[in-house]
């Protein structure tokens, strides 16, 4: 009986502190002193909030000012737009790509920008192709020749595909493979130890969501992002006791180059921009996004939106339904080819 009545009195009305059961002004007086007390609470906790995301931008500045950072993949999308935010704020650039023409045009873009608070500096040219690793070793040592130690390694470059994995060629599979995994791998090996010795240093890798999830006609390529995926969590895991920061970048569909620049299951060229890039986001945007990444040293950013990052959840929570779905998409791309 005793029981069922301070169940009523604990809904109804106020307990003190001491469990009881109260009526009157006295729990009302103090409801409106809690709510007084409150503000000074709330404008604390924005102004302690305020100061660290201050003191982290600062951070941030002062560790993306000065360093020597290298790009892949410099000449066109992402990589150039990755260059231009990092030159603007002040880091040491060493641009790679295949083609030296592509890469002064570059320079020449960095060279037009105007010129804000930060001290900028000459960005130097690294020329080579990713899918050879001779090419890629004999890079790395120029790179340290040129401006000593890397502080930031951005690994951007890489090439997609579309076909049907029945149809596509092993040759074509391992070319994706070559550029897209081994590539940056031999790459961050390369200068990996010149970054252990100097005691610090961070690899950033450009991924996809492919790299965590695979979508039908993509084979080669979301293989290539999920190997990547997989090797920098591994590197992130041994570099733990040692100033080595890896950030793996999953983003979604940018407006980039790349679904023109991808080959088909034969090694071709497929030359389409498809809708999903054209809509995809700026590469302006994931720069930025890239950036402040890099200068708040996360570990990975999935750069997505609603649907993608719930597809990235549904595989991991409800696999058979992610496989349905996918299997869907399968069958109304090929309907939509055979039409
Ligand atoms: N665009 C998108 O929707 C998305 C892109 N990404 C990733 O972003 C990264 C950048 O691609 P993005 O800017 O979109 O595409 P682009 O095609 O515009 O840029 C790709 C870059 O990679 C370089 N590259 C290609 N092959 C080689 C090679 N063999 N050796 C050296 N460099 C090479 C290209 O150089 P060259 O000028 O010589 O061809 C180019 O600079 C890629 O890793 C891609 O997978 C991830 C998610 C979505
Ligand atoms: C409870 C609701 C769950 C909703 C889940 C529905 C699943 C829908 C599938 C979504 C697939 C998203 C694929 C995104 C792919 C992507 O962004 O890739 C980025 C790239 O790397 C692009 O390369 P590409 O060569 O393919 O253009």
């Amino acid at each position: 009986m005793q029981h069922t009545v301070s169940l009523e009195c604990a809904v109804t009305e106020n307990l003190n502190p001491f469990g009881r059961c109260e009526r009157g002004l006295l729990p009302l007086k103090m409801s409106f002193l809690t709510s007084w007390a409150i503000i000074p609470l709330l404008l604390g906790s924005v102004g302690v909030y305020s100061l660290y995301r201050l003191l982290q931008r600062l951070r941030s500045r002062a560790y993306i000012q000065d360093a020597v950072v290298v790009i892949t993949g410099a000449t066109s999308g992402l990589g150039k737009e990755c260059a231009k935010v990092f030159y603007a704020a002040g880091s040491q650039l060493v641009l790679c790509g295949r083609n030296e023409e592509s890469l002064e045009d570059v320079v020449r873009e960095l060279n037009r920008m105007r010129k804000g608070s930060v001290k900028t500096h000459k960005p130097h040219k690294v020329i080579f192709d990713l899918s050879d690793v001779e090419a890629v070793s004999s890079a790395a040592k120029e790179i340290v020749k040129l401006v000593g130690n890397v502080d930031i390694l951005i690994n951007n470059a890489g090439i997609s595909y579309r076909g049907t994995i029945l149809n596509t060629k092993v040759s074509v599979d391992r070319m994706i493979m070559d550029i897209n995994y081994f590539g940056p791998v031999a790459l961050t090996k390369a200068l990996l130890p010149s970054m252990i010795k100097n005691g610090r240093g961070h690899i950033v890798v450009i991924s996809s969501v492919q790299g965590k999830i695979s979508i039908p006609f993509r084979s080669a390529y979301a293989a290539s992002k999920h190997a990547t995926q997989a090797f920098f969590d591994c590197l992130r895991a041994e570099m733990a006791d040692t100033d080595i920061n890896v950030t793996v970048i999953s983003p979604g569909y940018i407006q980039t180059n790349l679904s023109m620049n991808a080959v088909t299951d034969d090694g071709s060229k497929y030359g389409v921009t498809d809708k999903n890039t054209a809509e995809g986001r700026s590469p302006e945007d994931v720069a930025q996004i890239v950036l402040r990444a890099v200068g708040e040293r996360k570990k990975e950013v999935l750069v997505a939106g609603v649907v993608p990052t719930l597809a990235v959840y549904l595989r991991t929570i409800a696999p058979k339904l992610f496989f349905a779905i996918m299997a869907a998409r399968a069958k109304k791309e090929r309907k939509l080819k055979n039409a």
